[in-house]
C-alpha cells in the first residue's frame, strides 16, 4: 500500500519553488498542456504527482468534478460581487501560509476577510 502524505509534497522544496509563497501564478500552463487535466500540469519530470488536491487510485475523491465546477462559480462570485478587506488581528495580523496540523490541511493562523458588497450591475437597486 502507499500512503501519501499530502503536507510533504505540497509544500516540498525539492518539488515547488519557495513552496510557502502564495504564488497562484505558478499553476498557469498554457492551452496545450490544460488538455491534460491531470492535476500534475506544471510539471517536470520530478514533479509527477506533487500536486493531487484530491488524491488518487480507488479511493480518489469521488466529489473532484463537481467541486471542480463549483470552485469557477464561487470564487467568479466572490470576486464579482465584493471587495474583500483583509480583517485578521493579533496572531492573524499578517497574511501568514503556514500550515496547521489536521487531515485537512488548515492554515495555522486563518485568513479572516469582511466582504464589502460593491455596485451589482445585475441587481436592481430600487
Ligand atoms: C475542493 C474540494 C475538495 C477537495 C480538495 C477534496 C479532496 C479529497 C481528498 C484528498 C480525498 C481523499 C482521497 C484519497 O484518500 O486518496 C477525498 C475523499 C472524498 N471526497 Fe472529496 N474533496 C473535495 C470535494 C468533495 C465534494 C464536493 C464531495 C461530495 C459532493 C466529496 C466527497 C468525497 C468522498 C465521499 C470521499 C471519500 C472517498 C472514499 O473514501 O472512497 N469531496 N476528497
Amino acid at each position: 500500500m502507499v500512503i501519501v502524505n499530502l503536507y510533504a509534497i505540497m509544500r516540498d522544496p525539492a518539488l515547488w519553488d519557495n513552496p510557502n509563497e502564495f504564488r497562484p501564478e505558478r499553476f498557469l500552463v498554457s492551452s496545450k498542456e490544460q488538455d491534460n487535466l491531470d492535476f500534475n500540469q506544471n510539471k517536470t519530470e520530478e514533479q509527477n504527482f506533487s500536486f493531487i488536491p484530491f488524491g488518487g487510485g480507488r479511493k480518489s475523491c469521488p466529489g473532484s468534478t463537481l467541486a471542480l465546477n463549483m470552485m469557477h462559480t464561487t470564487i467568479a462570485t466572490m470576486v464579482q460581487c465584493f471587495d474583500w478587506e483583509f480583517a485578521g488581528e493579533g496572531d492573524n495580523a499578517k497574511i501568514n501560509m503556514q500550515l496547521g496540523g489536521g487531515f485537512s490541511l488548515p492554515m495555522a493562523n486563518p485568513l479572516m476577510c469582511l466582504p464589502v458588497i460593491h455596485f451589482n450591475p445585475f441587481v436592481s437597486s430600487r
